[in-house]
């Protein structure tokens, strides 16, 4: 007999994903269907959505094999019946305040940064890029953690070895840069480009660094369609394009509007949730049909 989710008590809760405590030493990380566009949570869910980004984020753990928070398996008996599937079990963390993201392409904040200092966070880059211009090597652009609602503010790997000291800086950089090299390895061998994408890590009680949060999910990464890249061509986003472009193109809403998004038609919803299930199926070589929770 499974636990109701009532029984743990919420001690976090993001825009799209929740925390809960089960014990001293373990905690529920809980993915919603819940989607976010233009910095607003959408009204209309996403059904799966919270299954697909947990079911990647397995995969990924479980691929890339780095030290990690998880602390059993998707159908651990310690998960509720009311979220299996979008829910882990994990180790509780002394968690390390730094949003450690790697770029492997020049877009977003980043790009902002290079145009205006052709630089991101203090690394100098080639002049001439543009928006969606390969960075080969990939670089280290870390954040600091915003207030929810809020922009992380980007940072210079100096500032993090100020704040964290040099050696764990180091060692956060060289993680970050590896894993998101091997993630961007694998999506690429399937055709998807991850662009880049934001890791967190934490302490356990034994002093071990763990990969922690969600990895390499289309919520903490941009990935775009290979066979749609073009430098210099903004590169719709894999997942989110669909749910953007009736936004801005067919309801009649603006991004300059100030009023809220509207409920997307279950055209979008469904062929979203559809694109959700193909870059995890595409990158993990997996079917979703296999994964716990779901219509009953
Ligand atoms: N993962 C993890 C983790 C852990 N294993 N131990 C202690 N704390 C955390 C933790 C606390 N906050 N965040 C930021 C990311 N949140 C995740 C949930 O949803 C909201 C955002 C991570």
């Amino acid at each position: 007999m499974r636990p109701e989710l009532s029984e743990y008590t919420p001690i976090y809760s993001g825009k799209v994903r929740e925390l809960y405590e089960i014990d001293d030493e373990h905690l529920l990380l809980v993915a919603s269907d819940r989607i976010s566009a233009y910095d607003y949570i959408l009204d209309t869910p996403i059904p799966d959505k919270g299954r697909v980004l947990t079911a990647m984020s397995v995969f990924f753990f479980d691929a890339l094999g780095v030290p990690n928070h998880l602390a059993g398996p998707a159908d651990d008996p310690r998960i509720p019946e009311s979220v299996l599937g979008r829910a882990l079990v994990t180790r509780r963390l002394e968690m390390v305040p730094v949003e450690c993201v790697a770029r492997g392409y020049l877009t977003g904040s980043g790009l902002k940064e290079y145009r205006a200092g052709g630089e991101v966070c203090g690394v100098p880059l080639p002049d001439g890029l543009v928006d969606g211009s390969r960075i080969d090597p990939p670089i280290f652009t870390p954040a600091t953690k915003a207030a929810v609602g809020d922009h992380d503010e980007n940072v210079s790997f100096e500032r993090v070895a100020e704040d964290v000291g040099i050696e764990l800086a180091t060692r956060l950089r060289d993680l970050t840069l590896d894993v998101y090299t091997r993630g961007a390895d694998i999506a690429r061998e399937r055709g998807i480009i991850l662009a880049d994408t934001k890791f967190e890590f934490g302490h356990s009680s034994d002093g071990d660094l763990l990969l922690a949060d969600e990895v390499l999910t289309p919520d903490s990464s941009r990935y775009w369609d290979g066979a749609l890249y073009e430098p210099g061509k903004t590169l719709p986003s894999f997942d989110k394009q669909i749910v953007r472009d009736w936004l801005t193109k067919e309801s009649g809403w603006s991004t300059s509007s100030d009023t809220p998004p509207p409920a997307l038609p279950a055209e979008v919803v469904e062929r979203t949730r559809a694109r959700y299930i193909e870059a995890y199926e595409r990158i993990s070589g997996l079917r979703f049909a296999d994964w716990p929770g779901g219509a009953a």
